[in-house]
Order: structure tokens, then sequence, then C-alpha cells
């Protein structure tokens, strides 16, 4: 598949075509739990929607792709789920630990969900706080836009605190439409491919050392074996609808 946008083009291959190391795009999306994070992962990397998903442990997903002539492997953590508890959040630990590994952070929540907004602003800090002094490009999507009758955030919100936030705002529905998904996620890899990649030598950039703890500890381990077990849940999602049709 080759796409073209803003004179930056993407191809995408399959990861089994290359085996030289590549640079690497992170990317950690966070948000409430079940705004639409894993659908919108997938939809981005396989094109398509498979509407059920177990519950996310935090997967990493990968995929080669061309951006500018330079071959480069995408990285996507999907995180679990944070929740508003009465203290604060809870299951922070991960995604504290995603944010400081990731390149760049996708904040989601659900159009339908007024609680998953209220939670950005929250998230937002958190990403602040992990970052350190190399805060990453962030961009906010609210998901679920088809659901018009489900509606819970309005549409000026969104914009509205994208722009408190200084992050870029999209509005999509990773069910309906696979472009807006698309150009989310494709502008995001071209801003990063553009940044220069990171010398493995060079020291940390703050007293925390974030920075270079970003770029080798804190690497998230895969908790599945990412394409395959994609392709292993679409297949099972096929069959569950073959079966469903045969039996009508
Ligand atoms: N109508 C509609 N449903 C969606 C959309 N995106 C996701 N869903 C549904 O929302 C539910 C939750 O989606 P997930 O992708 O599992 O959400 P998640 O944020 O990964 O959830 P957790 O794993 O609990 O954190 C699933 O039933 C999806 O089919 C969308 O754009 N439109």
């Amino acid at each position: 598949m080759r796409l073209i946008q803003n004179m930056t083009t993407i191809t995408e291959y399959p990861a089994s075509e290359y085996s030289a190391p590549n640079r690497a795009i992170k990317i950690a999306v966070i948000g409430g739990s079940g705004v639409g994070k894993t659908a919108l992962v997938v939809r981005f990397l396989t094109k398509r929607f498979i509407g059920d998903y177990e519950r996310n442990a935090g997967n990493l997903y990968s995929r080669e792709v061309q951006v500018d002539g330079e071959q480069v492997t995408i990285q996507v953590q999907d995180t679990p789920g944070a929740q508003m508890t009465d203290n604060g959040t809870s299951l922070l630990d991960h995604v504290t630990c995603s944010i400081q590994w990731a390149d760049a952070v996708v904040l989601v929540y659900s159009v339908t969900d007024r609680s998953s907004f209220d939670l950005i602003d929250q998230l937002h800090q958190l990403v602040v706080r992990s970052s350190g002094a190399s805060m990453p490009p962030v961009i906010l999507l609210a998901n679920k836009a088809d659901l018009l009758h489900l509606r819970r955030v309005d549409s000026q919100q969104g914009p509205i605190l994208a722009g408190n936030l200084g992050c870029s705002f999209y509005e999509v529905s990773a069910s309906e439409d696979y472009n807006q998904v698309h150009g989310a996620f494709h502008r995001l890899c071209c801003q990063l491919a553009k940044q220069p990649p990171p010398a493995s030598s060079s020291p940390p950039t703050s007293a925390t050392g974030v920075t270079e703890k970003r770029r080798s500890l804190l690497i998230p381990r895969p908790k599945s074996p990412n394409m395959q077990d994609l392709k292993r849940r679409f297949k099972q999602a096929l069959s569950a609808k073959v079966r469903t049709v045969t039996s009508v």
C-alpha cells in the first residue's frame, strides 16, 4: 500500500519481508477503559475494524513501513484503560512506563463516555510529569463519532480541550472511517520521522535521565505475538460471522 500526504510517503510492508534493524517510531495510546484504543490501533495497522476484543492487558503492536524513503518500524503500545478513582487515577504504572518509552502519545476518549473525556486532563498531566524535559508530541483523539444518538461530549469541547493542552485534535470513528484514523496516526508518524533519530551514546538530557530511559530501559515487552495474534483474532471473528450466517 502506498500513501501520499503532504509530500511524505508511507509504504507498508509485511514485517516478515525485512530483517535489517530499522529506526523505530514508538507511539503510546492511552485513555479510559472501553474508549476504543485497541480498535483504533488495529484499524490503523491493518485497516480492519474488529468489534470484539478481550480486555486489553497492554499489547505492543508493530509494523514495518517506509517514510520518505526511510524504512522504519512503527511500534504502538496499547495500554490498559485508566480509571478515575477517589484518589486520582488507577492502573497508571503501565501507562507511565509506556509514556516514558514512547516518542509520541495518543490520548483517546469516547464521545459517548463523559468520564473518559474528563480523564484526559489528568492523563495529559501524567504525560507532562512522566516526560521530564523531553515532552513528546501528543495528539487527542475523540473516538466513536458514529454513535450520534449516544453522544455525551459536545463536538466543540474536544477542540477546546486540545487547544488548552496544546495538541492536535481529531474526531474519528474506528468502526466507520479508516481514513480518519489513518490520517491522525499518519500525520503523527510523519512528524516523528522528520525528527533526527536519537544518538544512542548521548547522555541523558535531564537530571532524571528520562530521555535515556525512554530509549532503553523502559521498553515494555510485547505480551502477545502482535501481528500473529491479530491475524488469529481476525480469523476467529470471521469464522464466528460465518457460523452466524450459516445458522440463519
Ligand atoms: N460504534 C463504535 N464502537 C466502537 C468504536 N471503537 C471501538 N468500539 C467498540 O467499543 C468497545 C471497546 O473497544 P476496545 O477497542 O476494546 O476499547 P479499549 O479502549 O481498548 O478497552 P480496554 O481494553 O477496556 O481498555 C468494543 O465493543 C468496540 O467494538 C467506534 O468507533 N464506534
